[in-house]
């Protein structure tokens, strides 16, 4: 066991939909959680991120269970994005992306400086700026799913766990939250996601961790993770991957 590991699981199970998750993962890395609909992608972040608690195993950050750490001192090393963004009409975006400092909210409720640079940065990094005022339910899909990221990325946390960052967004948005989570792990994060473009994944992943009907098909290397065997027998569909002649990154290419 690797005591220095930022994240690591010891035969983590849940109920059936999750068996003997075994991972270890270091800072300053993009991990990538891969998978068929239904293959437990969610059920692992969740585990991961205190929501849920595991049925067999344990969880460690830096070498120290979760089981008994409270969900304010979790969250300062933790942060999660759900799959579901709400789009509560009681809040205003900037109401909520302030909730993401939860875990340095002062006596009285308050926002210290620190906090009130965390959520300008993150409004800011994520373009949310002219959305200030507007409410959750008065904004597009991919605005909110861009406020999910921004309250995310506000509480500070050295590990961050998103399911499905990418979803709802146009090219521009995908590219632009890839690269900055990229920058995040430069700066010695540790991002965890889940995200079904496979391209994407291999592009702007440092490991990729393929789950299948709950297990781990296979962790490592995208271009080690991804190959034609993998892809036809966990999505069953006829694979061809290839690298690309630009940018040398692994390509693609599915039938069904
Ligand atoms: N609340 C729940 N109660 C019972 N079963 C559930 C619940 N949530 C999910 N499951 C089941 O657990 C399995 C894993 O679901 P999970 O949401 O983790 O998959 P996923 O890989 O994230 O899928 P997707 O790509 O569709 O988001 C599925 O078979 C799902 O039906």
């Amino acid at each position: 066991m690797n005591q220095t590991a930022a994240l690591h699981t010891e035969d983590l199970s849940f109920d059936g939909i999750l068996e003997r998750i075994q991972c270890e993962w270091a800072s300053g890395q993009v991990v990538g959680l891969v998978g068929p609909n239904g293959a437990g992608k969610s059920t692992l972040l969740r585990l991961l991120a205190g929501v849920i608690r595991p049925t067999r195993g344990r969880i460690y950050i830096r070498g120290q269970s979760i089981s008994k750490v409270s969900p304010k001192d979790r969250a300062r090393d933790v942060a999660y994005l759900p799959q579901q963004i709400p789009d509560n009409a009681s809040f205003t975006v900037e109401q909520y992306v302030e909730m993401g400092r939860f875990p340095y909210r002062t006596l009285f409720g308050g926002l210290d400086r620190e906090s009130r640079e965390a959520v300008n940065r993150a409004m800011t990094g994520l373009n949310l700026l002219s959305f200030r005022t507007a409410r959750l339910d008065q904004i597009s899909g991919g605005e909110r799913q861009r406020a999910g990221v921004a309250r995310c990325l506000a509480q500070g946390s050295p590990i961050i766990l998103l399911d499905e960052p990418i979803a709802n967004l146009d090219v521009h948005y995908q590219l632009d939250i890839l690269l900055h989570l990229q920058r995040l792990a430069e700066e010695g994060r540790l991002i965890v996601m889940a995200i079904h473009h496979l391209e994407l994944a291999a592009r702007y992943c440092d490991r990729l961790l393929l789950l299948h009907s709950g297990r781990v098909y296979a962790e490592g290397p995208p271009q080690d993770v991804l190959s034609e065997r993998a892809l036809e027998e966990v999505f069953q569909v006829k694979a061809k991957t290839y690298a690309d002649p630009f940018g040398g990154h692994l390509r693609v290419s599915y039938s069904p």
